[in-house]
C-alpha cells in the first residue's frame, strides 16, 4: 500500500513518530538515535525511518516546512498507517524575553494565522493544544534528564518572512514563547483524527534581539531536544 505521499507499506511505522521539519534531519535522528533503523519511505525525498529506542519501535519523519505540508503527512500517518502520537521536533524562533537561544520549549498550545483550523471547525477558533499525556511525559524526561524545558504558548506561522509591523510585538504582549511554523497544523489534524500530538522545540534565533545560535550551540540543543523527545516516546502511555 501507499498513500499519495508515503510510499511505505501498513506496519512499517511505528505508533510513535517524531516528525522534524527537514527530511535530512529525520536521517540524522535516525543514524544517531535509532538502533536497526531501516528506511520506509522517501516519497519526494521527504525521507521516514523506523527503528527502536530503548527495545520499543520508533519511527521518525520529515514533515516539511509549514502547516499544509505538516497537515499532509500527520494525516496520512494517522489514519494510514495506524500512528497514535507525533512528537514534532523542530526549531523555533524566540519571541519572549523570557526565552534565549538554546531553550527548550515545550508547545503547550499554538496560536496562527493560519485558516486551517477555521476551516476544519466550521469557521469557529479552535483552542490547538498538545495531547496532555504527552506534555506530561515530555516536561517529566526533561526534568529527569536536568534539562530546563519552557512550557506554554507558541504562534505558528504561515510565513517566515512577515511583512506585518509590530508583528511580534503583539505577539510578545499576548505571552507568546517563540515562533515556528507547524505545530498549530499538527494540534488540529491530531484532533480531528483522535490522535495525540506534541511539539518540542529549540530555540534557534530569537526575533527581537537578533541573537542566534552558534553551529555547536545548535547541536547541543538539539541533542538535548532529542533526549526529552525520545525519553517521552518511551515514557507516555
Ligand atoms: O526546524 P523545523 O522543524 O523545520 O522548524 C522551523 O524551521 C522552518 C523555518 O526555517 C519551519 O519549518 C519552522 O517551523
Ligand atoms: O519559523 C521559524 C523558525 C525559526 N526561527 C524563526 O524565526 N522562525
Amino acid at each position: 500500500m501507499a498513500t499519495p505521499h508515503i510510499s511505505a507499506e501498513r506496519g512499517d511505522f511505528a505508533e510513535t513518530v517524531l516528525m522534524p521539519g527537514d527530511p535530512l534531519r529525520a536521517r540524522v535522528i535516525a543514524e544517531n538515535y535509532l538502533d536497526n533503523a531501516r528506511e520506509v519511505t522517501s516519497t519526494r525525498n521527504m525521507l521516514g525511518y523506523t527503528g527502536t529506542y530503548r527495545g520499543a519501535p520508533v519511527s521518525v519523519m520529515g514533515s516539511g516546512m509549514g502547516i499544509p505540508s505538516m497537515s499532509i503527512y500527520a494525516f496520512e500517518l494517522y489514519t494510514q498507517y495506524d500512528v497514535e502520537k507525533i512528537i514534532r521536533v523542530g526549531t523555533c524562533g524566540g519571541v519572549s524575553d523570557s526565552v534565549a537561544v538554546r531553550d527548550i520549549i515545550v508547545a503547550m498550545g499554538a496560536s496562527t494565522d493560519s485558516s486551517v483550523n477555521r476551516t476544519r471547525f466550521g469557521g469557529h477558533d479552535f483552542a490547538a493544544i498538545a495531547d496532555f499525556g504527552l506534555l506530561e511525559a515530555t516536561v517529566g524526561a526533561a526534568r529527569a534528564a536536568g534539562i530546563e524545558a519552557r512550557v506554554g504558548n507558541v504562534f505558528s506561522s504561515e510565513l517566515f518572512y512577515n511583512p506585518t509591523p509590530d508583528f511580534f510585538a503583539m505577539m510578545q504582549s499576548h505571552g507568546i514563547l517563540a515562533v515556528e511554523m507547524e505545530a498549530a497544523g499538527l494540534y488540529g489534524v491530531a484532533a480531528e483524527t483522535g490522535k495525540r500530538a506534541v511539539s518540542i522545540l529549540t530555540v534557534s534565533d530569537h526575533v527581537m534581539t537578533g541573537a542566534s545560535t552558534s553551529a555547536d550551540e545548535r547541536q547541543n540543543s538539539f541533542q538535548d531536544m532529542m533526549k526529552v523527545a525520545l525519553e517521552a516516546a518511551a515514557g507516555a502511555n
